[in-house]
C-alpha cells in the first residue's frame, strides 16, 4: 500500500476556520424531517459520508430529499409515508445511522435488512437489539443479533422503562425512536448524561417527549411536524484545530459557529483545566442549541485526569486529546473510557500504538490510557486504522513532529470532515 506523507517544517497556525456541520445533528435532522409532516429545511448540513448513508436510507424508503451542498430539503410524509425499500440498507461505516435506524425500523410494518463495512460489522449491536426486542421487535442477525448483517421484522411495539447499561446516546436515541410508535410510555434512564440532541430536536419537531423525574419519557401521541434546522459547527471536528492551536508554538486559531451544547463541551472543560488559553465569543442560541466562536492561543499545558461524567461529553475527542497530552507537562490519565474499544476501531489501541510509534510516552489501560509529557514527537509510519478520527490525529501530530508522519491512507477523513485539509491549509502559515 502506498503511504501518504505529512511534513510541516516550522508550522504556525493563524486565522479562522468555519468548521462543518455537526454529524450527530445532521443525521437526526434527516431522520426527524423524514418522519415528520411537511418540508424540513436544513442548513449547514454535514456533507460527510456517514450522513449520506442516512439520506440514502430515507430516499430508499421513498422520501424526497433535495440536496445542494450543505442545504437540504426533506419532504416528510410522516412515519406512515415510509415504504419498504427495494434492497438491503448499506450503512457503510456509520454507527449512528445503524443504531438510530434500528430503533426506527423496529416500529415500521415491513421487513428490512442492514449491512455495513468491515468496521461496522465488528461493532456491537446487541446494545440496541436487547431493548428493542423487549419492546416487541423481531430482530435477527449474526450471533443472535449482536452483529450485522441484521434483519428487522418491524411491527407493533410496547413502551418499556429502560436504564442504559452503556453510556451511549445512540442506544438512548434508538429506544426513544421506537418509543415514538410504541403503545404506552417509553422511559429511558441514564446514570451519566450523554449527548441530548435527540431529546432537544424531537421536542422541536412536536414529539410528546418530556424530561421527568423518572427519566426521559416519550409516547406516540405527539404529531411530528417539519421544523427547520440550522446545524451548528461540529465541536468534535473543531477539536482537531483547537488542539493544534494549543500545541503548535505561536498559533492563534478561531473556530466559528461551534456547537456548545453542554452535553458536548467536555473537551473545553478539560483543555481549560490543562491551562489552555481559550476564549468563547459571540455566544447565541439557534434551534435550542448554543453556539459560539472559540479562540485558542498556544500556551504551555499541564497534565490532568479525565474521568467520570466528562467522558461521554468528549468521547470522540479522546484521540486528539491524547495527542495534546503528549505536549503537556506531567501525567495525563484518561479513565472510564472503555467505550473507545467499540468505536470505528479500538481507539485505545490505535491511539497508543500510533503515538508510541511517533515517540510519545503513552500506556494503554483497560479503560483508557496514561500519557507522560511533554515529548518532542519524532515522526514515523503509522496507520489510520481506517478510522477518520485516528487519521486526523495523525495529521495534526505531524505539525509537532521532527520528521514526517507517514500514514497508510487519509480518505477515511471524508466520513466526518471532508474539508479537513482545505481548512488546515487556510490557517497554516
Ligand atoms: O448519538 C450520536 O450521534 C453519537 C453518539 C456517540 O456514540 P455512542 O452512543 O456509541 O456513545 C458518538 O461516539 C458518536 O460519534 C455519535
Ligand atoms: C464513533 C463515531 O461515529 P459512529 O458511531 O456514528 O460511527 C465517531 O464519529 O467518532
Amino acid at each position: 500500500m502506498s503511504h501518504v506523507q505529512f511534513e510541516y517544517t516550522s508550522p504556525r497556525l493563524e486565522g479562522e476556520v468555519i468548521v462543518p456541520g455537526d454529524k450527530s445533528i445532521s443525521h437526526r435532522s434527516i431522520i426527524f424531517g423524514s418522519i415528520s409532516h411537511g418540508i424540513t429545511k436544513i442548513s449547514n448540513f454535514l456533507d460527510g459520508e456517514d450522513c449520506h448513508r442516512t439520506i440514502d436510507a430515507f430516499r430508499e424508503m421513498g422520501v424526497q430529499i433535495e440536496k445542494e451542498g450543505s442545504s437540504v430539503l426533506v419532504h416528510g410524509n410522516g412515519l406512515e409515508g415510509l415504504k419498504k425499500p427495494a434492497g438491503a440498507f448499506d450503512f457503510g461505516n456509520s454507527g449512528t445511522t445503524t443504531r438510530l435506524m434500528l430503533g426506527l425500523l423496529s416500529g415500521l410494518p415491513f421487513e428490512t435488512k442492514i449491512f455495513g463495512d468491515a468496521s461496522l460489522t465488528k461493532r456491537p449491536m446487541d446494545r440496541v437489539v436487547t431493548p428493542l426486542r423487549e419492546m416487541g421487535a423481531a430482530i435477527h442477525g449474526q450471533e443472535d443479533g449482536k452483529y450485522l448483517p441484521i434483519t428487522v421484522h418491524g411491527g407493533a411495539l410496547k413502551g418499556i422503562t429502560y436504564r442504559l447499561p452503556v453510556k451511549s446516546a445512540q442506544v438512548k436515541s434508538a429506544v426513544l425512536l421506537a418509543g415514538l410508535v410504541a403503545e404506552g410510555e417509553t422511559v429511558v434512564q441514564e446514570d451519566t448524561e450523554t449527548r441530548n440532541h435527540t431529546e432537544v430536536m424531537l421536542q422541536a419537531f412536536g414529539a410528546d417527549l418530556k424530561q421527568k423525574k423518572e427519566g426521559i419519557v416519550v409516547t406516540n401521541k405527539g404529531k411530528l411536524t417539519a421544523c427547520d434546522v440550522e446545524v451548528p459547527g461540529d465541536i468534535s471536528s473543531a477539536a482537531f484545530f483547537l488542539a493544534a492551536g494549543a500545541i503548535v508554538p505561536g498559533s492563534t486559531v478561531t473556530l466559528k459557529n461551534v456547537g456548545l451544547n453542554a452535553s458536548r463541551t467536555g473537551i473545553l472543560d478539560v483543555v481549560k483545566q490543562m491551562g489552555a488559553a481559550i476564549t468563547v465569543s459571540n455566544e447565541r442560541t439557534t434551534g435550542g442549541e448554543k453556539i459560539g466562536d472559540l479562540t485558542i492561543k498556544y500556551t504551555a499545558l499541564k497534565g490532568t485526569t479525565v474521568e467520570g461524567e466528562v467522558i461521554p461529553r468528549l468521547i470522540d475527542e479522546i484521540p486528539i486529546l491524547a495527542l495534546l497530552a503528549t505536549q503537556a507537562e506531567g501525567k495525563t490519565v484518561i479513565k472510564d473510557a472503555e467505550e473507545l474499544k467499540v468505536k470505528e476501531t479500538d481507539r485505545i489501541e490505535a491511539v497508543c500504538q500510533n503515538l508510541t510509534t511517533l515517540g510519545a510516552n503513552i500506556t494503554p489501560t483497560e479503560d483508557g490510557m496514561i500519557i507522560e509529557g511533554p515529548t518532542r514527537l519524532t515522526g514515523g509510519t503509522i496507520s489510520s486504522y481506517m478510522d477518520h478520527r485516528i487519521a486526523m490525529m495523525g495529521v495534526i501530530a505531524a505539525l509537532v513532529s521532527e520528521s514526517p508522519v507517514k500514514m497508510d491512507e487519509k480518505d477515511s477523513i471524508n466520513i466526518s470532515y471532508p474539508t479537513f485539509f482545505d481548512d488546515l491549509e487556510a490557517i497554516l502559515q
